[in-house]
Formats: structure tokens, sequence, C-alpha cells
């Protein structure tokens, strides 16, 4: 066992963290995981962490200045971490800091440069820059002052830009919501599991029951992971709230002898997984890509009049429909990892494609479209605007919308949005990646595997539309 890892089960000790003995902490070059030394089964009681021993805004010995600076959420424990950094041996933390790395390898840490080269086209280059630039006005307007004129003492070397994006990544990759009272804290032991989309070993529980915990109810066990849960590594339901109170850490599936021990840091596609957490997974079924609504529009007024898409697009905006919009204000459409495009563009290019005597009488049917349910809609939409009478059943309704207009603007669409990677291939890519090494070329390696995971779903919705082209020709033969 590496000597950084001794110190931290002693510390544990001291601070009252209990864990099984099945539990093996592996620390390697890739970092540290958890491994069962013997079989674990469905419902072992595997850890205990009492809440006092994590690191929270409430807990820290900056406490008050955070509170007196009215400073929260990840800003405030990012501040917190720093505090604690700053005092070395004296912090009550210092066995548990010794053991995070000095940062998390998220994109916001990467150079400009990396970022551009890497992440360009991706679903993450506008958002990490966007990143990197409220983390330099939060820095300034909420540190900075501190540091200047502050009631401590702090230190530039502690306290400096480059060491609040240090925090700031360990606090988005290892910080979990613990209740209302802590909010979002350092939660040792729980934080030294990996993760792995679908097939978590262990969910994180806040015990109702513990003793000296403020708020006792039933006895019971708060799981949140319930069917609708948010994030298993959330822990955000308040029923036992306080500064006083006990983690739980229980097998959800079971881990044989030898296993790695895996929690869930939720169901997120590659883009928010390396957003958040610094890698990407293979294979991952949540992936998705974007195609703003700017370039659709764009496309569209290469083959139609500016005034013509103006015009469609307000019927479709007046038919309630929209895209999605992210944080940094686009609206944009989402196309599953099957390569289905999100219902709303579809419907946005039939509507682009209407004939003008049928965009006019969807025009003046607009109104009864607009009241109806959101089932009823798309029925009413494709009954006013088809020639033909509406005999399928529900299920193929979604099918009536992919005309071949709208099948091949699909396969442009792709087209556009595979050029916003550059000029390497596909075939290049995948090249690159297998004579990549993850050790040693981490930033490189996990973005060409939310590249290729993209660029895959890029291919899938070409296949989509050719699908729909060929069955339609099938048809009319
Ligand atoms: C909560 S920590 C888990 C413990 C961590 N491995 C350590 O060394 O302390 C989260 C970090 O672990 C790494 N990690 C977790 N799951 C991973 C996975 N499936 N593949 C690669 N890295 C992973 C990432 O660097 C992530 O930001």
């Amino acid at each position: 066992m590496s000597r950084r890892m001794r110190a931290f089960k002693r510390w544990m000790m001291s601070h009252c963290i209990v864990y099984s003995d099945a539990l093996v902490f592996v620390d390697s070059p890739d970092g540290i995981s958890v491994r069962a030394l013997y079989d674990l089964k469905e419902g072992d009681l595997v850890a205990t962490i009492p809440k006092r021993s994590c690191l929270t805004i409430r807990t820290s010995g900056i406490s008050s200045l955070i509170e007196a600076s009215g400073l929260d959420g990840c800003l405030g424990l990012a501040l917190a971490l720093m505090y604690e950094r700053s005092l070395g041996a004296a912090s009550p933390w210092e066995g548990y800091l010794q053991i995070l790395p000095d940062r998390e390898c998220v994109p916001f840490t990467w150079s400009l440069e990396e970022v551009d080269n890497l992440l360009v086209g991706t679903e993450l280059h506008k958002t990490v820059k966007e990143d990197q630039k409220f983390l330099v006005e939060d820095w300034k307007e909420y540190i900075e002052p501190l540091i200047q004129s502050g009631p401590l003492e702090m230190d530039w070397a502690y306290f400096g830009i480059e060491q609040y994006f240090s925090a700031k990544s360990l606090v988005a990759s290892r910080s979990f919501e613990i209740c209302e009272y802590h909010g979002s804290g350092m939660v040792p032991l729980a934080d030294l599991f990996n993760h792995k989309t679908g097939a978590e070993n262990v969910h994180f529980m806040l015990a109702s029951s513990s003793s000296g915990s403020d708020d006792e109810t039933a006895g019971n066990v708060f799981d949140a992971s319930d069917d609708d849960k948010p994030p298993a590594k959330n822990l955000s339901n308040t029923s036992v709230n306080g500064p006083n109170g006990t983690l739980e850490m229980i097998v959800v599936k079971e881990v044989e002898a030898g296993g790695e021990v895996f929690n869930t840091y939720g169901c997120m596609g590659n883009a928010a997984l390396l957003h958040k957490y610094g890698f990407t997974e293979s294979n991952n079924p949540f992936n998705i890509v974007n195609i703003d609504l700017d370039q659709v529009l764009g496309w569209c007024s290469s083959s139609f009049s500016n005034r013509y898409c103006r015009s469609r697009l307000a019927s479709w905006r007046k038919l309630n429909f929209s895209g999605c919009t992210s944080q940094v204000d686009s609206e944009y459409f989402e196309i599953d990892s099957d390569g289905e495009p999100q219902l709303e563009l579809r419907i946005l290019l039939y509507v682009m494609f209407l004939s003008e005597t049928m965009h006019q009488k969807l025009n003046c049917g607009i109104d009864s479209l607009t009241r109806a349910t959101e089932a009823d809609k798309l029925i009413k939409l494709l009954e006013m605007t088809r020639t033909d009478s509406l005999e399928q059943r529900s299920e193929d309704l979604e099918e009536l919308l992919l005309t071949d207009d709208v099948c091949q603007s699909l396969l442009c669409l792709a087209d556009i949005r595979e050029t916003l990677y550059g000029a390497s291939s596909l075939k290049e890519e995948i090249s690159r990646l297998q004579n990549c090494c993850r050790m040693k070329e981490r930033k490189l390696y996990y973005s060409l595997v939310l590249r290729l995971s993209e660029r895959k779903i890029i291919g899938r919705l070409r296949s989509y539309a050719h699908r729909y082209l060929n069955r339609r020709k099938a048809k009319c033969k």
C-alpha cells in the first residue's frame, strides 16, 4: 500500500470513518480505485462516513468568512478547499487532502490551444470556453477582493487563479450534495470510487437513524436512487438535514472478489463526462450530438430566400415548437445515440418544405392546432397539410414527416455538422485513437473518444435518413 494511502487510512480512523475490510484501495499511476477483497452482496453496508468528517462550507475553518461574503455552492466550497490546502499540516483534513490530485484534468483546466485543437466541433468546445471566461470573472469578483483586503491574510500562492481552477476541478469531479445544511461537500472515501455507466455497485445514502443525527426520522435509510433519481452521486434529499448524521454506502449490485467496485456519477453522455470528470467511455448509450438551429436556418437559406425561411420558422414557432436551449444561449436539436433527430427538428424541416398552398392552409388553421394537446398536434398538422387521409397507426405518424425533402435535408445537415470537426476524416481519427496512449496522452485520448462517439452518431443520422428514403422508394414501386 502506498504511503499516502496508509496516511489516509489513519486519518479516516481518527475521523470515525468506518469501512468494511472487504474494500481494498488500489493506488496506481492511473489514480485510486476501489476493489473487493471478498464477494460483496446486495444490501451489504460497506462504509459509514460522519457528515462532520466531510469538508463543506459549514465545516471548513473559513466558514464564517464564506458566510459573511455570501458565497455558497461550488464557489464557496472551492474557497473552503483552497483554504484548507493553504493550511498544510495544520488543516484537520490534511490526511484526506494529501490523496487528492493537484487538479482534475477537466477541459476548463486545459490551455486555450488544447481546447481549440482537441474539442473543435464537439459539444464541449463553446461550453468550455464560456466556463473559462466565467471562472476568471468569478475569481476576480469574489476571490481577488478577499486576497487584497480580506480579514484573513490570504496568500496569492494559495488563492490565485491557478489554485482556483484546480479547486474548482476537484469540486466539479468529486463533490457530493450532502444535505441542505451542508450543501455540497468533499466526502472522503466516497470520492474514491470510479464511475461505470449503468453498472454501479454501490449507492451512497443518508442514514436517518444514525446516532447524533439532528433529524431523527423513523429509522429509514434515505436512498437517492429511486427511478426518477437524481444522480446517485447526489445525496440531495434533505430529509436528514443538519450538521451531524452519517452517510452510508450500501452495495446495490454484487461484486466478485477481486472486481472493481464502481459508483455511478449519473446517466450522462461522453460530453458531460469529459466536461465534469475529465474522462469518457467507449459505447456510452447516453451520447448525443446537437445541431444548432442557426446551422439549420443557415442551410435552409441556401435553398430558400430569407423571407421564406423566416415565415416558415414563424409558423413552427406559432405551433409552440422550439429546440433545446443551453447555458451559452444557443437553441439546438438533439440527435440521440441511435441517430434519431429530435422530433421538433423533423417538424421544422417538414414545415420548411411544405408547398405554398399547404403552408397557407396551415397558417389559416394554426390557432386550432396551438390549442391541441401535444399528441393531437402532430396528427392535426399532418391532416391539415397532406392530400391523402391519415390511415396510419399513431406510431407510424412520425414517419409521415420524413418526406424525401426532409430526409435529404437531414443528410445535408449531417455533412454540415461533420465539417465542424475540421479536416481530419473519421478514419484518420480512428487510427489516431488506436495509436494514442491513454495514460500518457490523456487529453488527446478522451477527446478523441468524444469526437468519435459524436461522429458515429452523425453516421447513424445519415443511415436513419437513408433508411426512410429507401422505405419511401420501396413503397412507391
Ligand atoms: C471521484 S474521483 C474517483 C477516484 C479517482 N480515481 C482518484 O484517483 O481519486 C473521479 C475521478 O476519477 C477518474 N475516473 C472515475 N471513473 C473513471 C472511469 N470510468 N474512467 C476513467 N477515469 C475515471 C476521473 O479522473 C474522475 O474525475
